[in-house]
Parts: structure tokens; C-alpha cells; sequence
């Protein structure tokens, strides 16, 4: 079925011509309009036209060094294109205003040309998503001034040392210090145990040679908890450890393999007190401790990082999901119907139900992402002028959107990847280290069933709120609404409303057992925290149907208010259908359990999906050309807008080093000698 040399596979031709809607449409749409899609292709075109970021040899038959050494040249050249890019984009980078940092840093680095320079990770990523940011976000005035400067023109590169071998979830427990010395005015790094050496922040084992250092202030003999440093690791010029120094790589992982994750040991290392962040706690020359309004204003960073993270996933899942849908369109495989031409996969109902809620995860994704983003934006302006109000809000939900959006992401990149049969399994395919790449997110950043607790921690606040007929914020307004979710059940139909409500009937149904399963426990004599611990699985049960109510409701929201040409306007609404009725189905227990959903109502739901694949299977081709993505950032046999499958991967095929002589030489040396032995 492939057209002869270079034409468009022929499937893939009428796919598009079947498509009903306008895919430009909603290409600029998702871009956010048509200046920004001009912008985004010609910033494409900029970068991807560079021959400097072509691989010879694919990166994975390259040694782990080599492909570091690979990484950090096109991670240098990457940030200096940015520097000289032309319409002066990055002139306006050069001294950013402050409070703009983190808009600016996400304006340049998102989307997904990092990952298609760098398929594995990018060795200077920290330095622009965490260690300009914490400068940001956590220095005085003066600091900004003089550290964002330097770090923004790359005279240094810094990380984000947090992690330790002992610790990364429990922050609290972190145990390298920083002891104040008031005769000296610096402040004294030390690594009391293995344990406490920094391990796991990227770019730290060769690449950066400052890092933001989190460890426990002591001062005046008193330890006043976690606090950021910035701390030398390297000669500027000869990039040697400095003294006291203890540094490297932690090795081969899963995945990431070229962001040089590394680890951080201090011996007595001595920096100026200037060098501690301080536009929140302070330590004054005579060792004297200032502590700011909230002692949670030092996890801004992080904050800010889970909330990026969501349009990250986004960002992977679409490029995954296209390569799968592509190749779909492509494969033809068995014979539904005895004697018939053998289908496009794409055409079986089991492959639809793989891909199609796959695809409308992504729009699930960006539209929960965007909301996320102007949150962070508006609340971080309020804590700029002293209002925390809504800071435990913000925290609740950016932690179990961010545990969702990466659980999700990696979980439909894997099903996407085995829809591609044996071609997925092939690295060339691009799907496996896009999974080592989602899935890496459901760890950093806060562990995911950590974070869902953290989520959890507030529904049981609200819930006693709730409880108490007090006024609730927005996002959990509806534990008001549903509190006795044992109200006499309303007709189940078929539609939106019904639909959302029931996912908050769900929701504040869980959220209501965890409560009161705690309540009954700690009744009979358990500890608060045993307690907690006790109903755990139930707690993170209901911080996920929290998140899932508020992502089904923003998804169906958008797309109801999006001004959109009527074909495209069916399409999203059938996505988000389909998104919610998927969900609803894959957790029908819960449905059936907490809200007006009965037995005999899952029948009808269950056409109702099937339905929503039969409407949605003619134009899965055009949406995923909508997320138009660039072939070079795909980078997968299976996925290129020609469809070409077959003769891109016998040219992948080609590229492996052991196919460039007809007989290895381990023939010879075991292979011969061994079937020798056996004559
Ligand atoms: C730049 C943009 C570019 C865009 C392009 C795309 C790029 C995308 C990014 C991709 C690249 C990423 C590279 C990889 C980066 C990984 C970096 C890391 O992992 S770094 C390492 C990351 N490491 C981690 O993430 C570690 C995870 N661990 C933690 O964050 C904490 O230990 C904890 C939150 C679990 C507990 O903390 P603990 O102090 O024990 O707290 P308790 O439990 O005792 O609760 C006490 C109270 O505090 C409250 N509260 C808590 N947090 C916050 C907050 N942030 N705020 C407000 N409140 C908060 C809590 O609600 C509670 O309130 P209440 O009920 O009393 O009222
Ligand atoms: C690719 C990658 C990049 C990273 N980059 C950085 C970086 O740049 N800088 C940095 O500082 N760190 C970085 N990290 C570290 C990362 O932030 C931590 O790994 C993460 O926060 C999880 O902590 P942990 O490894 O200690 O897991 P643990 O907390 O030890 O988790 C192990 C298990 O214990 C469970 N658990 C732990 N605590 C609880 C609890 N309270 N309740 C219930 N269950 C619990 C978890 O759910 C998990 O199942 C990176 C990690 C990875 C994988």
C-alpha cells in the first residue's frame, strides 16, 4: 500500500481527505492563534534546519559518555541559537524583569524542540527550569540582580540540588547542613553521612558548576529547618571540583540518559552569607534568624515546576499518540471478513479504544494545563503582595493535576507504544524513551501517590469545612453540594451535565469514606497519623477522583465555550465525551457506588463509547495533523507525515553499526571455534 519513492502513503492520503473538520483550525487553536503557530514553525524551522543538531549515528549506539558528550554540544549550541535568534526574541531575554522569569522560561523552552534535539534529556535543562526560577523566586532584589544576570548569559550554570541519597520525599529530613559562623560571616556546608550526599539533580555530575543547595540552617545553635544556598561546585575556568567538593554522575538510568544526573558531597565547604536566598527567611550578620510569613514560601520552585510539568505531558503524549495513530492508518493486519483485504489496524474497535481516549488525553491535558498556569500566575502575584490565601489551594491542585497528567501521560504512551505491535518495541520508533521520559515525571517533582496525599491532606480540611457549612474555595465547592451523597438518586441520562455531576458525586462520595473511615479508626483509639496511614489507599483514591471531576469539568467547559467553526466544535466535543465517558467506565464501581448511575444504565454507556469511536475513527488521522508536529521532532519510523513506515525503518535498520560489515568479527573469534567443537 506504500506509493512509489517519496509520495504520501495512500491510506494516510485518504484519511486526510475523509477528515471533516479544518485542521488548521484547530492547529491554531491549540497554538493559541495563527501569529502564534507562525511563530512556533519558523522557531522550528530555525532550530531543525541547523545541521549541527543532525545525528550521524543515532544516539543509542553511542556510549553513555559519548552521548553526554553529544548532549552538551547541542545543548550549548541549542542556548546559543536562542541568544543570537533573529527578531530580537531573545534580546528581551537578556535582563528580564524578574517577576517575568518563569512566563519567559516556559515561552522559550516548552513545547517540544528540547526534545527533539535531545532525545533523551538535556544536561542544561535545570539551569533554565529550576535554578533561574529559585533565583527568581526565592532571592532579595540584590541577589536577583547580580545571580539571574550571570545565569541568564550562561557566565554560569547552576541545578537544583534538593535530593539526597537518603531522602527526596521528605524534605524535612534532609540532612546536609549549613551552619552560620557569625566571626567569618559565611555559612559552612557539611555532609554529615553518606546518606545525606545530593543525588539525582540533573546537569549536576559534569555540567553545572553552581547549584541552588537545600540543606538545614543552623544558626545561633538552633536549626531552623530547610533553606536554599547557592553554592560553587566547579572552577569557572577549569571546571575542577572546588575544594571540598565530593562530585559526579549517579550512572545509567531507565531513561534521561543524557541529563547527567549527579551527586553532591560537602566537606566543610565555606560560602558567603550573602549566598543564602533570601527574599523570604534571613540570617543577619550576627547570625540573628528572620523567618517569613510562611515557611512553605521555600517550596515555590517546585510549585512551579508541577505546574509546567502538565503541559510537558501534553507536549510527549501528543507527539506519541500521533506516531501511533499515523502507523495505524498504515498497518494493515488479518482479516476481519473471510477473504477480505486485510484492514488498517486503525479500523479495529479494540485498537480505536487504544488510541482515541490516548488522543483525547491530550486535549484533557493542555486545557487543565493552561487553567493551572494562569492560577500559578494570579496567586503568585498575590504572594508577591504578602495575600497567602490561596497558596494551599494552589499547592492542592498542582499537586494532583501533576500526579495525573505524568500517570496518565505514561500509562497512554505504553498502551500507544503496544498498539504499534513489534515496530514499538523498536527504539528507533522513538515511543520507549518518550515512556523513559513521562514516566521519569511520575518520580521527580514529587513522587506521585506523595503528592496525592498532599492533595488529600486539604479535601479532609474542606471536608470538615464542608461539614460545617462553611464556604468552600472553588475547586472544592462542590463538597458543599454533594455532602450527603446518599440523597435519593436522580434519573441517569446520557449527557454532559449528568456526566459531571456524577464525577463530583464520586468524588466528594470518596472524599466523605476516607473521612470517615479515618474519623472511625482514630475513634477506636488510633493516632491521627496511624489513622491516616490506615486509610491511605482510600485517601489517594479520592484525591484522584477529585482531580479527575476537575479535569473532565475543564475539558467539557473549554470546549463549550470555544469559538470554533461547527465541525470542529463536534469533534471537541465528542473528545471530551469520550474522555469522560472513558473514565466513567473504566471506574463504573465507584459510579455505581456514589452517584445516580444504575446497573442498567452501563449498558447505554457503553454505546455511548462505542458510539463516540465510530464518529471519532474517520478523523483520528486529521487531529493528531492538527497537533502538527514536525517530523524531526517526531524522529519515528512509524510516524512521519508520508507514512512511509516500511522503508523508513529498513533505513533506521541501516544505521546500526553492526550492519556495516557483512561478518562481525565475533564470528571468528567465538562463534566458528564454538561450532568447531561441536562437529
Ligand atoms: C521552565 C519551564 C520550561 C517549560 C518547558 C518544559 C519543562 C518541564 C520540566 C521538565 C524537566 C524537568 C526535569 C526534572 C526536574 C526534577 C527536579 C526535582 O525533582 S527537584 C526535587 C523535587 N522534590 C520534591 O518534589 C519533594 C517532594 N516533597 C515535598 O514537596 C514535601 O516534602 C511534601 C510536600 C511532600 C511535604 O512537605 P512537609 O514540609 O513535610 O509538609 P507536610 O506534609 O507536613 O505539610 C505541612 C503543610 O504544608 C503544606 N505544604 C506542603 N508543600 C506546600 C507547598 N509547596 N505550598 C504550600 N503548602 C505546602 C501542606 O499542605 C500542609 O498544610 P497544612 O495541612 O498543615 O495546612
Ligand atoms: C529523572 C529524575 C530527575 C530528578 N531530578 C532531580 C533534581 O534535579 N533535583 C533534585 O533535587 N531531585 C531530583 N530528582 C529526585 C526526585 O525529586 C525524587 O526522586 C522524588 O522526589 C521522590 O523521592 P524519593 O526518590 O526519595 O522516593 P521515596 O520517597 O523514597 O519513594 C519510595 C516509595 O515510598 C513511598 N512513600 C514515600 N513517602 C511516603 C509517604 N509519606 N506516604 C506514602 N508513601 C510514601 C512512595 O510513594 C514510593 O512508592 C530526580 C528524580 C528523577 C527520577
Amino acid at each position: 500500500m506504500v506509493s512509489e519513492n517519496g509520495a504520501v502513503n495512500e491510506d494516510l492520503v485518504k484519511e486526510r481527505q475523509n477528515c471533516s473538520f479544518n485542521t488548521l483550525e484547530l492547529t491554531h487553536l491549540l497554538d493559541g492563534g495563527e501569529a502564534k503557530t507562525l511563530e512556533r514553525k519558523e522557531r522550528e524551522e530555525y532550530f531543525l534546519s541547523d545541521p549541527a543538531f543532525k545525528d550521524e549515528v543515532p544516539m543509542e549506539y553511542l556510549s553513555h559518555q559519548e552521548q553526554y558528550e553529544h548532549s552538551v554540544r547541542k545543548a550549548c549550541h541549542m542556548f546559543r541559537k536562542l541568544q543570537e535568534m533573529p527578531h530580537g526574541s531573545m534580546d528581551n531575554f537578556r535582563e528580564p524583569p524578574v517577576e517575568s522569569v518563569a512566563q519567559r522560561i516556559k515561552q522559550l523552552l516548552g513545547g517540544m524542540l528540547g526534545s527533539a534535539i535531545l532525545k533523551d534529556g538535556n544536561p542544561l535543562a535545570l539551569h533554565y527550569v529550576m535554578f533561574l526560577p529559585t533565583l527568581a523566586g526565592q532571592g532579595t532584589v540584590e541577589q536577583q540582580a547580580y545571580w539571574i544576570s550571570r545565569a541568564w548569559n550562561l557566565e554560569i550554570v547552576g541545578t537544583y540540588a534538593q535530593t539526597e541519597l537518603g531522602h527526596g520525599t521528605f524534605i524535612r529530613g534532609l540532612e546536609t547542613t549549613a551552619t552560620y559562623d557569625p566571626s567569618t560571616q559565611e555559612f559552612v556546608l557539611n555532609s554529615p553521612t553518606l546518606t545525606a550526599y545530593k543525588w539525582w539533580p540533573g546537569g549536576l555530575g559534569h555540567t553545572a558548576n553552581y547549584a541552588v543547595v537545600v540543606a538545614q540552617l543552623y544558626t545561633q545553635g538552633k536549626c531552623h529547618g530547610i533553606h536554599p544556598f547557592i553554592v560553587q561546585l566547579r572552577d569557572e575556568e577549569t571546571h575542577m571540583p572546588m575544594p571540598g567538593i565530593i562530585i559526579g554522575e549517579i550512572g545509567a538510568k531507565l531513561g534521561m540518559n543524557t541529563t547527567n544526573n549527579g551527586y553532591l558531597g560537602f566537606k566543610q565547604v565555606r560560602i558567603p552569607r550573602e549566598n543564602m536566598l533570601m527574599k523570604n527567611n534571613k540570617v543577619l550578620e550576627d547570625g540573628t534568624y528572620v523567618k517569613s510569613p510562611s515557611d512553605k514560601l521555600t517550596y515555590g520552585t517546585m510549585m512551579f515546576v508541577r505546574v509546567v510539568i502538565c503541559q510537558d505531558m501534553a507536549s510527549y503524549l501528543s507527539k506519541a499518540v500521533t506516531i501511533a495513530t499515523r502507523y495505524s492508518a498504515v498497518r494493515h493486519q488479518s482479516e476481519m471478513k473471510p477473504g477480505a483485504p486485510e484492514p488498517q489496524v486503525l479500523d479495529y474497535r479494540t485498537q480505536q479504544y487504544k488510541l482515541l481516549p490516548s488522543i483525547a488525553s491530550v486535549f484533557a491535558m493542555k486545557f487543565s494545563a493552561n487553567w493551572i498556569w494562569e492560577m500559578y500566575n494570579v496567586v503568585n502575584s498575590e504572594l508577591d503582595q504578602g495575600d497567602l490565601e490561596r497558596l494551599p489551594e494552589l499547592h492542592a491542585v498542582s499537586c494532583c493535576l501533576k500526579a495525573l497528567c505524568t500517570s496518565d501521560a505514561a500509562s497512554a504512551v505504553e498502551i500507544v507504544r503496544l498498539a504499534c505491535g513489534g515496530h514499538g518495541y523498536m527504539k528507533s520508533s522513538n515511543l520507549p524513551s518518550t515512556y523513559g521520559l513521562v514516566t521519569a515525571a511520575c518520580t521527580y517533582e514529587g513522587e506521585n501517590t506523595v503528592l496525592l496525599l498532599q492533595t488529600a491532606r486539604y479535601l479532609m480540611k474542606t471536608w470538615q469545612q464542608a461539614r460545617s457549612g462553611q464556604t468552600l474555595t472553588p475547586s472544592v465547592a462542590y463538597l458543599n453540594l454533594y455532602s450527603d451523597w446518599r440523597q435519593p438518586r436522580t434519573v441517569w441520562e446520557n449527557t454532559t451535565d449528568c456526566v459531571i455531576k456524577a464525577f463530583y458525586q464520586v468524588a466528594a462520595g470518596k472524599v466523605k469514606a476516607a473521612a470517615e473511615h479515618m474519623e472511625r479508626r482514630a475513634k477506636g483509639g488510633m493516632t491521627p497519623e496511624d489513622a491516616w496511614n490506615e486509610t491511605s489507599i482510600e485517601l489517594v483514591a479520592a484525591s484522584t477522583a477529585h482531580c479527575r471531576a476537575f479535569i473532565v469539568e475543564k475539558f467539557i467547559e473549554t470546549v463549550s465555550k470555544t469559538d470554533v467553526s461547527r465541525p470542529l466544535q463536534a469533534v471537541l466535543c465528542q473528545m471530551a465525551e469520550l474522555y469522560a465517558v472513558y473514565w466513567l467506565l473504566n471506574n463504573k464501581g465507584d459510579f455505581l457506588m456514589f452517584s445516580n448511575l444504575s446497573p442498567a444504565d452501563v449498558d447505554g454507556l457503553q454505546l455511548w463509547l462505542e458510539q463516540l469511536l465510530t464518529k471519532l475513527r474517520p478523523n483520528a488521522v486529521g487531529i493528531v495533523d492538527s497537533f502538527d508536529i514536525h517530523d524531526d521532532i517526531l524522529a519515528s519510523p512509524l510516524g512521519a507525515w508520508d507514512g512511509r513506515v516500511y522503508e523508513r525503518l529498513f533505513e533506521e535498520s541501516q544505521k546500526s553499526p553492526l550492519n556495516k560489515e557483512p561478518v562481525n568479527k565475533s564470528f571468528h573469534e567465538y562463534m566458528k571455534p564454538f561450532l568447531r567443537s561441536n562437529l
